[in-house]
């Protein structure tokens, strides 16, 4: 097969076990009523799933990281797959909330590996201006995992239970496993990878030049200040700000959330050929994407009661920007860190959003909590004050972004590469159009 061949290959295989990746982290948040009846708790129990699965997700991606670049992006995803499946199947056949509990941190732990390992296999397979659209690419055609267990992982569970749901999803991942094991390999370069020792100074050594460089902790802050928001939306508070607060009816909440899905789709390649084409002005789109989302909510927050149904659209769209800005943290990590560190680096990038999507969540609950005695039931006023979190992690990001570019700027003119003001850019174009005219 020509290298070209096999590279498409083997992104074919990462991507589909990124898929399966994010059907196995969504499945449990679409058998909510199920699990209710077969645990028998409450809401509050089942939510609590959620959070821990994401902390297992950022808890584990710097050793993560650490791990891909001593093993390589093909063992760690099949181990991912592997971890996965032996999640679902702990989940398929608990019969107590803690045993269920112990599947989800097996599924978390198996996430974590996934999404790394691809992008690596992507960074490795393709020439190094492909790479920024292939990543967005993997992130978006990512999210069908979404759908799959919304229309047929629902479906099996709904047919014939919970056990068979569950296992078949794990089958999934077996699969999975199967397929890397056949068609993966680490590099073009590389056939088989020589066994590395792994040494603990070799280890902490790499972990503090991917911290040090600036660049990495610049990606750690796009992805901490463009991801979060989507985030918090689609995975926890996006439903009940759009019904319990803005009086919608949840069908259409649903179409609103299934449209954050699908611009998303459409953005993800343009930001991923803006990245491509002006890599020297990636920040700006970071910084556009903050200022899309804080202006969007600062809108509805502030609008006197429900805010009408073309600006919670607009809202829609600037969260859609959400996940592709978060993206560009990824290219940040892969450019100014060198191919054996590129692990540790992403690992260290994915931790931001999921962090700040995590404190966000937990935050925002427990202000409703505070506001509202605990009680089950909340409204807008509560909602709004709650989810004006947002600002403290947006001016956290925002002051990391701005320390850490002047930091990595200072260090590319340090290597001769000046980046000019983008007032300067715009004027000499102006001139330029002038004088050509
Ligand atoms: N619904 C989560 C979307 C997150 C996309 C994001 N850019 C990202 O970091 N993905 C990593 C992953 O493991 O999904």
């Amino acid at each position: 097969m020509s290298t070209s061949r096999r590279a498409w290959t083997v992104w074919g295989v990462g991507l589909v076990a990124y898929i399966v990746a994010v059907l196995h982290r969504t499945s449990f948040g679409v058998s909510g009523l199920a699990a209710a009846e077969r645990f028998g708790t409450t809401a509050s129990v089942l939510a609590s799933f959620v959070v821990v699965q994401l902390l297992v997700y950022a808890g584990l991606q710097v050793p993560v990281g650490i791990l891909l670049d001593q093993i390589g992006p093909r063992r760690l995803l099949i181990i991912g797959a592997v971890v996965m499946a032996l999640g679902q199947l702990v989940l398929a056949v608990a019969a107590s909330v803690q045993v269920a509990m112990g599947g989800r941190v097996l599924v978390g732990a198996g996430d974590a590996m996934t999404f790394v390992s691809v992008l690596r296999l992507v960074a490795a397979w393709f020439p190094p201006g492909r790479v920024p659209l292939l990543t967005q690419l993997t992130g978006l055609i990512g999210q069908l995992g979404q759908v799959l267990s919304a229309v047929p992982f629902v479906l099996v569970l709904d047919m014939w239970g919970w056990t068979p749901a569950f296992g078949s999803v794990a089958s999934v991942s077996v699969f999975i496993a199967v397929l890397a094991i056949a068609l993966l390999r680490d590099s073009p370069d590389v056939r088989t990878r020589p066994v590395q020792r792994i040494t603990w100074a070799g280890v902490g050594s790499d972990l503090l030049k991917a911290w040090q460089h600036p660049g990495t902790r610049l990606g750690l802050w796009t992805h901490f200040s463009t991801g979060f928001s989507g985030m918090v939306f689609a995975m926890m508070w996006g439903f009940p700000f759009l019904v319990a607060g803005q009086g919608l009816s949840e069908g259409t909440a649903g179409s609103l959330l299934t449209l954050m899905v699908l611009a998303g789709a459409a953005a993800g390649p343009v930001v991923g050929v803006l990245v491509q084409r002006h890599p020297l002005r990636r920040s700006w789109l970071v910084l556009g994407v903050v200022l899309a989302n804080a202006s969007a909510w600062t809108a509805v927050l502030a609008w006197p009661g429900e805010a009408p149904l073309w600006l919670l659209v607009l809202l829609i769209l600037s969260l859609s920007l959400s996940g592709p800005g978060s993206m560009i943290g990824f290219d940040f990590a892969r450019t100014f860190n060198p191919p054996n560190r590129l692990g540790t680096a992403t690992g260290m990038v994915n931790v931001g959003g999921f962090t700040a999507a995590l404190v966000t969540i937990l935050a925002i609950g427990l202000v409703i909590d505070i506001r509202t005695g605990g009680a089950s039931t909340y409204g807008l006023d509560d909602l709004r004050v709650a989810l004006c979190l947002h600002y403290v992690i947006w001016l956290t990001g925002l002051i990391g972004i701005l320390r850490t570019r002047r930091l990595v700027r200072r260090r590319m003119a340090a290597h001769g590469v000046v980046v000019p003001p983008i007032r300067e850019v715009i004027e000499r174009r102006r001139r330029n159009r002038r004088w050509r005219s």
